[in-house]
C-alpha cells in the first residue's frame, strides 16, 4: 500500500501550492522535491487564486503571518475549493497570540479545510482548551483523542495531531501512526515539512484517512532510517540523511 502510494506520487509529482512561513520555506521544497513532489511557494495575493487552482494541493501554515498573508490565504483557499484542491491548515502557534487565533478563525470560517495538522497545544487550542504556551513549540495535551475528535467535529475536517505518537481524528474514528523520531523535534519544521507532505499524500486519488496515514507512517519511517545510519550523530547530521531518506526508493519504510 505505502509503495504503491509512493510510486503514484512520484509518476504524478502532484504540484503543491505553500503559503507558508520563512524559516520553513526552504527545507519544505526540499522535501517535497526529494518526497517527488513538485513545490511552489507563492504568497503574493494577486495570484494566490491562480496557483490555487493551477496545483494540486494547498498548504497553509500561519507560522509568520502578516495581513497580505492570510489575504492570500483566503484567496487561494477559496480558489482551492472551487477547483477540488485538497487544502491543509497548519495552524502554526496559534494558541501564542490573538491575532493568530484571529487568523485562523478567519481562514476556518472562509475555506473548507480537508485537514487542519498541528501540534498538541494548537489543536487543544482549537478544541476551545486553555493551554500553556510555549510559542510555536508543542505545550503539554494528555488527552489527544479527545482533542482530535473535537477539532474534527467542530471544523468538519480531518485532525492530526503530531507528537511521539501521531493521532489522527475523523468522523468519530481515531487513527494512530507510532513511526518516527526524537529528533525530528529538534528540527524546526519537521511539522511544517509533515503538513506539506501530507498535502501530497491528500492529492493523490483514493480513501483521504488511507492516504493520510500512509504519509505519517512513510514521513515517520524515512525519519527512523535517518537517524539509524553511522554517520548520523544529532539533529544536525540528521536532516540532510532525512532528505536523502524521504526520496528513497529501497529501504524506507517498506
Ligand atoms: N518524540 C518523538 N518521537 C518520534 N517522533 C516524533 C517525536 N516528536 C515529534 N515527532 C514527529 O515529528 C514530526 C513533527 O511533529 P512535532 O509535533 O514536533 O511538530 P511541530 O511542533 O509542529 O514542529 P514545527 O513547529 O517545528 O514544524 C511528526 O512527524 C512527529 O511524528
Ligand atoms: C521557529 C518558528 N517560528 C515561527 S514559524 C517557526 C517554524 C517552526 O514552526
Amino acid at each position: 500500500m505505502t509503495q504503491t502510494l509512493i510510486q503514484q506520487l512520484r509518476s504524478e509529482r502532484p504540484l503543491i501550492h505553500n503559503i507558508t512561513n520563512a524559516v520553513v520555506m526552504n527545507y519544505t521544497a526540499n522535501g517535497l522535491l526529494a518526497l517527488g513532489a513538485s513545490p511552489i511557494m507563492s504568497n503574493a495575493v494577486e495570484e494566490a487564486g491562480d496557483v490555487a487552482r493551477l496545483a494540486d494541493g494547498l498548504l497553509l501554515n500561519i507560522g509568520t503571518l502578516n495581513e497580505h498573508q492570510v489575504e492570500a490565504m483566503l484567496e487561494a483557499g477559496k480558489a482551492a475549493n472551487e477547483a477540488g484542491v485538497p487544502v491543509v491548515l497548519d495552524p502554526v502557534g496559534v494558541a501564542a497570540t490573538s491575532y493568530r487565533a484571529e487568523a485562523c478563525r478567519k481562514i476556518l470560517s472562509t475555506v473548507n479545510v480537508d485537514v487542519i495538522k498541528g501540534n498538541a497545544g494548537e489543536l487543544a487550542f482549537l478544541a476551545g482548551e486553555k493551554v500553556e504556551t510555549k510559542g510555536v513549540d508543542s505545550g503539554e495535551a494528555s488527552n489527544t483523542e479527545e482533542i482530535v475528535l473535537k477539532v474534527s467535529e467542530v471544523y468538519q475536517t480531518m485532525a492530526v495531531c503530531t507528537g511521539k505518537t501521531d493521532v489522527v481524528g475523523y468522523n468519530g474514528e481515531i487513527f494512530k501512526n507510532d513511526t518516527g523520531h526524537e529528533w525530528l523535534s529538534k528540527v524546526t519544521g519537521s511539522g511544517c515539512l509533515l503538513g506539506a507532505v501530507l498535502t501530497a499524500f491528500l492529492s493523490l486519488p483514493g480513501d483521504r484517512v488511507v492516504n493520510v496515514q500512509t504519509g505519517l507512517y512513510y514521513f515517520g519511517k524515512a525519519a527512523e532510517h535517518a537517524a539509524s545510519l553511522p554517520h548520523v550523530s544529532g539533529s544536525g547530521t540528521f536532516v540532510p540523511a532525512f532528505i536523502d531518506a524521504l526520496g528513497a526508493e529501497e529501504e524506507v519504510g517498506r
